[in-house]
């Protein structure tokens, strides 16, 4: 099949790059791992024991993490529309966040009790046109933040990847009306021409 020029730069630019290469070293599933990682070497959001819930967590290199940090008495609920391989000590919904049937399923698997920490490195398939990509992405936060406002303890924590753009700037406001911190991170291996950044919001106010 032929590819198409944007194709072709991303797979050059995938298989050079440094992240991609290491990820395949220490066994992750993902080059994401190392923005996780970088958060956490900065913030420590990842502790013994916690309940955490990964939206967009295929194909899984953020719950792998995760899991190393929260060891076995912790709990990590993955969700995704896509399937994940099955991880150790990582339980998975399969479906569209959006769904009430997988928040349904989601709430079953925390046992009746609320999560530490919301965790989503989700992005919607990219056009390639920012006046339809920014709003769809921007939404998404939105939605995710809906759900973390329901499955979150208060106190707890929330990390969403954002698009800087239309939108964005609104959406942090409305971060902030439920959280008592809200810090905008670049890790490293986010690529720099990329307008990903993550939204890190601490203290969640019920
Ligand atoms: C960048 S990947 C996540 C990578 C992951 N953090 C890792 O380390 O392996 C984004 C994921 O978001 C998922 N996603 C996008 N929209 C979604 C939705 N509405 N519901 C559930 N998952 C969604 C995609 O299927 C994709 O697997």
């Amino acid at each position: 099949m032929a590819r198409s020029k944007s194709s072709q730069r991303w797979l050059g630019e995938h298989f050079s790059d440094e992240y991609v290469k290491k990820s395949q070293q220490e066994g992750y599933r993902s080059r994401a791992v190392y923005k996780l990682q970088e958060i956490q070497e900065r913030d420590r959001i990842l502790y013994p024991g916690m309940k955490v819930v990964d939206l967009g967590a295929a194909p899984g290199g953020w719950s792998q993490y995760a899991t190393k940090l929260i060891g076995s008495k912790g709990r990590i609920v993955a969700s995704d529309i896509l399937p994940l391989d099955p991880l150790p000590f990582v339980e998975f919904v399969l479906g569209d966040f959006r769904d009430e049937a997988v928040l349904t399923e989601i709430l079953n698997l925390l046992g009746g009790e609320r999560a530490d920490l919301v965790i989503s490195d989700m992005a919607p398939n990219m056009s390639g046109v920012d006046a339809v990509d920014q709003p769809r992405a921007v939404h998404l936060c939105e939605l995710a933040l809906d759900m973390v406002r329901q499955v979150l303890k208060p106190g707890g924590a929330f990390l969403v990847k954002l698009f800087q753009g239309e939108g964005s700037e609104a959406f942090i406001r409305d971060v902030r009306s439920s959280f008592k911190t809200v810090k905008i991170r670049k890790p490293a291996a986010s690529r720099p021409r990329s307008r990903e950044v993550y939204v890190l919001a601490q203290g969640f106010v019920l």
